[in-house]
């Protein structure tokens, strides 16, 4: 189950009392004060985890509440501190509070902790009041009680790259075809429910992590189709890679459909309607896609303030052009790392730990052969050969050739079956 915002109360455990007791012993008159500490609460503690990926842990208990200090007794023994509660969260939890609506705390570290509720002091047991002048204490504290807080819990994903367009677009299959991740892929709009993670290691030094999101639809900022309850996911990320499938089921225009989705952005969020974006037409194996791309680059040329767009076409069935996207995206997202380590920001730490091994990509054996053109070596050989719509686009890139190319043979030494 995916849930990425829960409202949760924490409680620290109390703190034990201290102890009023007195040494009775025969042969030891007057034995004086022995009673001991309190333990102290135990605090509760929240780690961002790598391979937490929800906060569905959090969905159906409300309340959490640490272990309490145990009481001081006599003969001077102290009570034992009450355990520490230590919750795991995913990479990307912020910490809000309920009331004011601050965020407390966002955890994006893997191992990054915080004590969001810190238990309840031991109280004093009345050895500690022993005086001079106060031989027999009769004092003892009481332990402190732990820390309550009323917290919203909310996931916005750690990704440098947000996979965004209509439902049906293509985003799951991209996903599934340059990274590991095997999200839900079907023909019916809203196949994907919840957001996906995938890391795509481009080559052995540069990878990056993507978010697929479920489709945006008109009027997803009123709250139509899954609304913008998902673009929290992409919102942390550098680069939106904006898929337009040129022939929607519903009949629907391509380029109207592409700007009714940038107006949705810009309604969630002005910043996220200004993030860097990359274009990229899908299903490109279709014919009418050529006709669609240039439309679309027209739709640019015409438009002032989208037209230094980049527009790509691909095919993630057929593996088309899936090279020239990953490489591009590489690029952009190691540029912003760079601006991002100028301006003495933090890096998207997920990049930087060791990902378990069943999630990293193995791009040496492609996830499934489909058609005729299914490995991304073909997509390298496509590169050499003039495309059939031929001309280097007014946006500086080729468009990737359609899978009529030659199909590499198995045993084909020259065709480089390795990602770059
Ligand atoms: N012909 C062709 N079909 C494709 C291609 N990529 C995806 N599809 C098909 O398009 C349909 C939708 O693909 P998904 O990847 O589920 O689309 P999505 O954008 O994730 O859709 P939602 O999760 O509903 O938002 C599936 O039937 C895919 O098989 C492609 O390159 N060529
Ligand atoms: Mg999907």
């Amino acid at each position: 189950m995916f849930i990425d915002r829960v409202e949760v109360e924490f409680t620290a455990g109390k703190g034990g009392d201290g102890c009023m007791s007195f040494r009775r012993e025969k042969f030891v008159p007057r034995g004086g004060p022995d009673g001991g500490d309190g333990g102290k609460g135990g605090s509760i503690v929240l780690e961002a985890r790598v391979g937490v990926n929800s906060l569905a842990m959090f969905a159906n208990r409300r309340f959490f509440r640490a272990e309490k200090g145990k009481h001081g007794e006599g003969s001077l023994r102290h009570g034992r501190k009450g355990e520490e509660m230590r919750l795991y969260v995913p990479c990307g939890t912020s910490i809000i509070d309920t009331a004011d609506g601050f965020v407390i705390k966002d955890l994006t570290h893997p191992g990054e902790e915080f004590v969001i509720c810190r238990g309840g002091r031991g109280g004093h047991g009345n050895a500690r009041f022993k005086s001079a002048t106060n031989q027999t204490p009769r004092q003892r504290t009481l332990g402190g009680d732990g820390e309550t807080r009323h917290v919203i819990m909310q996931l916005k994903s750690i990704a440098d790259v947000g996979l965004i367009g209509k439902p049906n677009a293509g985003k799951s299959t991209l996903l599934s075809r340059i990274s590991s991740a095997r999200p839900e892929i079907a023909d019916y709009p809203f196949t994907t429910k919840f957001p996906n993670l995938g890391i795509v290691d481009v080559d052995q030094e540069r990878s990056f992590v993507t978010a697929d999101i479920p489709g945006l639809i008109e009027g997803a900022s009123e709250g139509l189709g899954l609304g913008h309850e998902f673009l929290r996911h992409v919102e942390r990320a550098g680069l939106l890679v904006h898929l337009v499938e040129p022939t929607p089921v519903d009949g629907t225009d391509p380029i109207e459909n592409y700007s009714a989705i940038r107006e949705e952005l810009r309604q969630y969020d002005t910043k996220l309607g200004e993030r860097d974006e990359l274009v990229v037409l899908t299903k490109c194996e279709l014919d009418p896609d050529r006709e669609v791309f240039e439309r679309l680059q027209q739709h640019f040329a015409e438009n002032k303030v989208e037209h230094e767009r980049e527009l790509f076409a691909i095919s993630a069935a057929s593996e088309i052009g899936l090279h020239d996207l990953v490489e591009e995206i590489m690029q952009r997202v190691t540029r912003r790392r760079q601006e991002m380590l100028d301006a003495g920001e933090d890096l998207n730490p997920i990049r930087e730990v060791d990902v378990p091994t069943e999630t990293k990509p193995s791009r040496r054996t492609p996830p499934h052969k489909s058609g005729p053109t299914s490995s991304l070596s073909n997509d390298k050989q496509a590169r050499d050969i003039p495309s059939i719509w031929g001309k280097q686009s007014p946006m500086g890139r080729t468009l990737a050739t359609p899978p009529s190319q030659p199909t590499p043979q198995p045993g084909d030494d020259d065709n480089p079956d390795e990602h770059p």
